[in-house]
C-alpha cells in the first residue's frame, strides 16, 4: 500500500463546556462533552521515498511547516524511528479544507488526528490508540478526542475521556463569518474559571430525561466571552435560538442547535437562506457515533 485517499477528518461540537480551574502552566481545566458530526475535511496520503513530509496543497494563512498535519506526521515519523531504529518513508499530504479555522469545530486537531491514524496504517507503525492520543496531545487539546473516536465526556484539558451516549440527532451549524482565536478567549478578563465540577452521571441523566426536548446540558463558559468580543457570535446565537437551544461550540465562532429530524434541520436552513446576513454560512450535519477511521 503506497496511498490512502479520501480520509475524512470530521468536525466536533462541544455540547457543553465548563471551565473549572486553571493549571499552574496557564492551561484551563475543563469539563466538556464532545460529539463528532459528519461534516469533514478530507486528506490524501502518498508515500515518497526521500523521507520528507510535505503538504502539497496550499492552505491560506497556514504555512506548511506550522500546519498541524505536517507537525503530526513528523512527530509520528520520529516516534517510529525511536521505537524501531528505522525512519519510515516520507509522505505527500493533500489537505482539502471545508471546516473554518477558529470556528470551534476542531478542524486543525481533527486533520492532525486523521494524519496520525492514517499514517499509523500506511507506515505499518502499529502504535496503540492510547500511544497515538498521547503523541497528539501536545499539538492540540482536542486531538486525543478525535483518536478516541466516539461521543465523550472529557476532563483535564480535554484528554481524560469517557464514552457517553447522547440522543441521535441532526445539527444546524452557523459560521458567523468571524474567526475566534482560542487563546484570546482563555486569556480574557471576562472569563469565569470557577464553575462547579459535575459528574458524568449528571450529564447522562440529563440526556436520558431530556431526549424528547434536546435541551443541552450545562452551559458553555466561553460563550459569554466570545459574544462580548465578537458581536456576530451573539447575533448567531440569537438567530438560531428562535428554533431551539442554540449554543456556541468550543471557543467559537460557530453556533449550533440540535434537531430530531433532517426535515426540521432543513426547515431552519430554508429560513436561514432567506434571512441570514450574506457573511454567514449555515449547514446541517448528523451526529456520528464513531469516527470513520476509528482504531
Ligand atoms: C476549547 C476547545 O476547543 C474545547 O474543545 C479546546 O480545548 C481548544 O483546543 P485547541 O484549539 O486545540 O487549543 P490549543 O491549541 O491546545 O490551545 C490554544 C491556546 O488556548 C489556551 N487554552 C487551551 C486549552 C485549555 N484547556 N486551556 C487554555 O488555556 C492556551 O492559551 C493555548 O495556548
Ligand atoms: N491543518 C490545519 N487546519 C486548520 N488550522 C490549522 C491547521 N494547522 C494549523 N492550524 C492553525 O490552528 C488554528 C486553529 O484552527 P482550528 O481549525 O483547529 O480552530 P478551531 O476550530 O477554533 O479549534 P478549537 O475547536 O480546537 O478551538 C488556525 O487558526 C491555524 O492557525
Amino acid at each position: 500500500m503506497t496511498r490512502l485517499e479520501h480520509c475524512p477528518a470530521p468536525a466536533k461540537l462541544n455540547l457543553f463546556l465548563h471551565v473549572t480551574g486553571r493549571r499552574p502552566d496557564g492551561y484551563h481545566l475543563l469539563q466538556t462533552a464532545f460529539v463528532l458530526v459528519d461534516r469533514c475535511d478530507t486528506l490524501d496520503f502518498t508515500l515518497r521515498d526521500d523521507g520528507q513530509v510535505r503538504r502539497v496543497t496550499d492552505i491560506p494563512g497556514v504555512p506548511e511547516d506550522s500546519d498541524l498535519v505536517v507537525r503530526a506526521a513528523r512527530l509520528l515519523q520520529e516516534e517510529v524511528q525511536r521505537r524501531t531504529g528505522t525512519l519510515p518513508p516520507g509522505v505527500d499530504i493533500a489537505l482539502h479544507k471545508i471546516l473554518p479555522m477558529g470556528g470551534g469545530l476542531g478542524g486543525g486537531s481533527s486533520d492532525a488526528a486523521t494524519t496520525l491514524m492514517a499514517l499509523n496504517r500506511l507506515w505499518g507503525a502499529g502504535l496503540s490508540k492510547q500511544a497515538l492520543m498521547d503523541l497528539g496531545l501536545p499539538l492540540g487539546a482536542d486531538i486525543p478526542f478525535f483518536i478516541f473516536g466516539e461521543t465523550a465526556f472529557a476532563e483535564g484539558v480535554g484528554e481524560a475521556l469517557q464514552a457517553v451516549a447522547v440522543p441521535d440527532c441532526w445539527y444546524v451549524v452557523i459560521e458567523p463569518g468571524v474567526q475566534v482565536p482560542t487563546a484570546h478567549i482563555f486569556t480574557s478578563e471576562y472569563l469565569t474559571r470557577n464553575t462547579a465540577a459535575v459528574i458524568i452521571s449528571d450529564f447522562s441523566r440529563h440526556y436520558a430525561v431530556q431526549s424528547s426536548e434536546l435541551r443541552q446540558f450545562g452551559k458553555n463558559d466561553l460563550q459569554q466571552v466570545a459574544t462580548r468580543l465578537f458581536p456576530p457570535v451573539a447575533e448567531a446565537v440569537e438567530w438560531l435560538g428562535a428554533y431551539g437551544d442554540a449554543r456556541m461550540t468550543g471557543s467559537g465562532a460557530c453556533v449550533f442547535c440540535a434537531f430530531h429530524s433532517e426535515e426540521q434541520a432543513d426547515a431552519v436552513l430554508d429560513a436561514f437562506k432567506r434571512q441570514a446576513p450574506a457573511t454567514w454560512k449555515g449547514w446541517k450535519a448528523k451526529a456520528l457515533r464513531k469516527h470513520p477511521l476509528a482504531l
